[in-house]
């Protein structure tokens, strides 16, 4: 069995340098994952889910922040070691099943592939390719060509290239996005399959709630960092690093910006009263 690879990530900032201005993708990430846990990251379009998710991958570094992968320091890795990890401890799975496959050779073929770097790294054992396929869920199809296979089990297919050599991460980008809620309901089976089996952690990226809730643990990424955590479907605001607590989006709404608000503290309860000033004649 795989041993899962525990994440942490301290205030990690990452910013794009575009040539019509920078974007500040990420504005101070502060987020624990242990090792062989599964969770989903979630939140609207453009909130910096992709971006953490690349430089979890190591294809890119922070440009402020420390992102560490079991014991390493992924911001201080050589390219060539990043790209080692890649092939043996970290497997990428990204958005849209077939750019992780090769379409016109069978499945086992593929697996074999993505078996090459770790097949030549010394002490690694790695799981028959048939195996591989039989935890998501396509024992026996070893022989299919991946372009003859129906959407669902493509998906499943990349998800048995991206553990076929066996990662204590797995890192997957929208695995659900164009099924219908049968192939959906695969998919999730077979991350749940390989977590449980292997012990892999496993990060999804998803716009889709009830993956968040099937993960367990569902992280919000809202304006780049995190906006709120839900567990065992009770939602929670979470503090950062720096001590800031984002407030939900829907009372933000009703409390613009400069509301004030008094903390009140009892033991067992913290909560806001907003301070509501009556304008003055
Ligand atoms: N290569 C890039 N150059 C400049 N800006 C970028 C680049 N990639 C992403 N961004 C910007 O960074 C921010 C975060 O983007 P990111 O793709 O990480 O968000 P996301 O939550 O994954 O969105 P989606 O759900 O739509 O995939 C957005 O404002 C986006 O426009």
């Amino acid at each position: 069995m795989t041993t899962g690879l525990a994440v942490a990530c301290r205030r990690v900032v990452h910013i794009y340098r575009a040539e019509a201005g920078d974007v500040v993708a990420l504005a101070g990430v502060d987020l624990s994952i242990g090792p062989g846990e599964m969770l989903a990251l979630v939140g609207p379009s453009g909130s910096g889910k992709s971006t953490l998710v690349a430089l979890l991958a190591g294809l890119m570094r922070p440009s402020a922040g420390l992102v560490n992968i079991g014991t390493y320091d992924m911001g201080k890795l050589s390219d060539k070691e990043i790209s080692r990890l890649r092939g043996t401890q970290i497997g990428v799975v990204v958005q849209n099943a077939t750019r992780n496959l090769l379409p016109y050779v069978s499945l086992r073929r593929n697996i074999m592939l993505a078996q090459r770097r770790a097949a030549r790294t010394k002490g690694v054992k790695l799981d028959d390719p048939d195996r591989v396929l039989d935890l998501v869920g396509l024992g026996g199809q070893g022989n299919a060509a991946v372009d003859t296979l129906p959407p669902g089990a493509r998906q499943r297919a990349a998800l048995a290239v991206g553990i076929a050599a066996g990662p204590g991460l797995l890192l997957v980008d929208e695995p659900t996005s164009q099924l219908d809620t049968g192939g959906r309901d695969e998919v999730v089976h077979a991350l749940e399959t390989v977590n449980a089996e292997r012990g892999t952690t496993i990060v999804v990226v998803t716009h889709d709630g009830d993956v968040g809730a099937r993960l367990g643990r569902a992280v919000t990424i809202r304006d780049g960092r995190v906006g709120a955590e839900g567990r065992d479907g009770q939602d929670f605001a979470v503090v950062a690093g720096d001590g800031t607590v984002q407030l939900p989006p829907q009372v933000l709404e009703r409390f613009p910006e400069g509301t004030l608000f008094t903390v009140v503290q009892s033991d067992d309860e913290v909560s806001l009263r907003a301070y509501v000033q009556t304008p003055a004649h």
